[in-house]
């Protein structure tokens, strides 16, 4: 599992861990990790050319030291401020090394092979400031590698949301504990590839983190193994309702998603029965309406359904509900808040924002808001799509924050796929975030392995190779 904590309970860890140690041991752990994290990506450090960019605080401070360090073993390194004041003691060790302080950094970042961002970590606040950002963009447009210090400064390190201008790195050495804002976009795709320094903060972090993204391990802990007693229906049933006249594919896709998803049994109900069976014969089907099927574990409704009815209908039975695609439209809160039975939405950030009565970029740049304000108001388990998909449960879990994908995956239909696949393992007894947050991870691992040649991938592709995915997850 990787953690991450929010900048109050950063300071916390720190301030309980600070008190006791020798003063200033904690920047240096931080300095020579983050030293030897250059060092490894500049392969050859004597000789190499190192701009740090030093803002006001203790980033600053760190960039300074690490500075020194890749200064005394032969880096040509040059210091940038960029606040009103500059860590002192950092800059004297920078010097003392034999690094400079620049007269024009331009001149210094068109020369760079490593950039280091140390503009600010987690004390900042809001986007670079004006004077900052010609450096930034220099930075940016210049050939340097840019390790981002702590966290891309110009980012929210608790949310993730970008209000205005940040410096987009290639790779990021944080300390201590994963910051949200390093897990959820827009943030996420500027901290590029990041990397955990331990400074020895997991003594005094609290053992709940504020966020969370699952690894191989956890979701091969979650996932449904069959016993040798298992026969299909304690496997678990999940029930599809969905597709339409118009939108059979849908019925298709979802039902793909869910024969991977590891319930013992696939029903589905609705106006496809033909286009499933054909691709399907491992179907059941039934025209309709749910309670008539026969008896499910769980029910996804939503995916293709048009005006089809069969959302009220799951919405009455006492089993577990996924609602997708057109099983969101018009949700009243009540509908679900009334329900005995755990409920997953799992909406888009269009339909996020159409039950939220905001506008679609409002979700996607506060993703980690809307998430918790959908499963507030419905009282539900919810897994918002998108370039980072999110999982939030109504009873205050960690939020979950999905580290597979790609944006590959924004096609048509991939959608349907994880929902049956999702519905599957609610099937199969999984807790709904527990279902969410392990479908969201194999179908972008799936997707990932489909679009490991850089070619685009197809919803039908994705589902064929849901079972490499899970092999992928199982077998570490
Ligand atoms: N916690 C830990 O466990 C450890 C923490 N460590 C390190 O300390 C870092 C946190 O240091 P920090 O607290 O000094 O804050 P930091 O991010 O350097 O910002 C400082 C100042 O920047 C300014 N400023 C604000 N917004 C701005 C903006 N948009 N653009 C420009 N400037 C802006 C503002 O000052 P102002 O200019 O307003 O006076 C603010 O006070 C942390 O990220 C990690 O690297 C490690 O060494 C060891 C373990
Ligand atoms: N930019 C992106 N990066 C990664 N994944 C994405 C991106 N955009 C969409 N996705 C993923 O693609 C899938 C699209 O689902 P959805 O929007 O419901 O499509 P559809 O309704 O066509 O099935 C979701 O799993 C979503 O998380
Ligand atoms: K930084």
């Amino acid at each position: 599992m990787r953690n991450a904590h929010r900048v109050e309970t950063v300071r916390a860890a720190e301030a309980a861990l600070m008190a006791r140690l020798p003063e200033g041991a904690l920047m240096q752990r931080a300095a020579a990790g983050l030293a030897a994290a250059c060092c490894s990506l500049l392969g050859r450090v004597y000789g190499a050319r190192v701009v740090l960019l030093v803002g006001s605080g203790d980033n600053g401070g760190d960039t300074l030291y690490a500075g020194a360090r890749l200064a005394r073993r032969g880096a040509g390194v040059t210091a940038v401020p960029l606040g009103a004041r500059v860590h002192e003691a950092g800059l004297a060790a920078l010097r003392a090394a034999g690094g400079r302080v620049s007269d024009d950094p331009f001149e210094a970042l068109a020369a760079a092979d490593l950039v280091l961002d140390g503009i600010t970590g987690i004390g900042g606040r809001g986007g670079l400031r004006p004077e900052a950002v010609p450096v930034a963009r220099a930075a940016r447009g210049s050939d340097a590698v840019v390790v981002a210090v702590d966290l891309p400064s110009g980012i929210d390190a608790d949310t993730g949301e970008v209000s205005g201008e940040a410096l987009r790195a290639d790779a990021t050495v944080t300390f201590g504990t994963y910051k949200p804002g390093l897990l959820i976009d827009p943030a996420r795709e500027y901290a590029g590839a990041v990397r955990l320094v331990d400074i020895g903060l997991g003594a005094t972090l609290p053992s709940v983190p504020d966020m969370e993204a699952l690894q191989h391990e956890d979701v091969a802990r979650l996932l449904p193994v069959p016993f040798a007693s298992s026969d299909k229906y304690r496997r678990g049933v999940v029930g599809v309702v969905a597709g339409s006249a118009r939108y059979p594919g849908a019925a298709v896709l979802a039902v793909a998603g869910a024969l991977r998803g590891g319930a013992g049994a696939v029903r589905y109900v609705g106006p496809a029965t033909d286009a499933v069976l054909a691709r399907f014969p491992e179907t059941l089907v039934h025209p309709g309406p749910p309670e008539k099927a026969g008896r499910v574990q769980a029910w996804v409704a939503g995916p293709g359904l048009g005006d089809e009815p069969g959302v009220a209908e799951v919405l009455a039975s006492d089993v577990p509900v996924l609602l997708d695609a057109d099983g969101l439209r018009d949700l009243s809160p009540e509908a679900v808040r009334g329900r005995a039975a755990p409920t997953l939405l799992t909406p888009h950030a269009g339909e996020a924002a159409a039950l939220l009565g905001v506008e679609r970029a409002e979700v996607e740049a506060h993703r980690l808001w809307a998430v918790r304000e959908l499963t507030a108001r419905f009282g539900a388990t919810v897994l918002l799509k998108g370039s980072t998909t999110l999982v939030a449960d109504p009873d205050g879990a960690p939020v979950r924050a999905n580290p597979t994908g790609t944006p590959w995956l924004a096609t048509a239909g991939s959608g349907d796929v994880l929902s049956g696949l999702a519905g599957s393992l609610l099937a199969a007894g999984l807790p709904a975030r527990d279902a969410a947050s392990a479908a969201a991870y194999l179908h972008g691992l799936a997707a990932r392995l489909t679009s490991a040649t850089a070619t685009p991938v197809t919803a039908t592709d994705v589902a064929a190779t849901l079972p490499r995915a899970w092999s992928d997850v199982t077998t570490v």
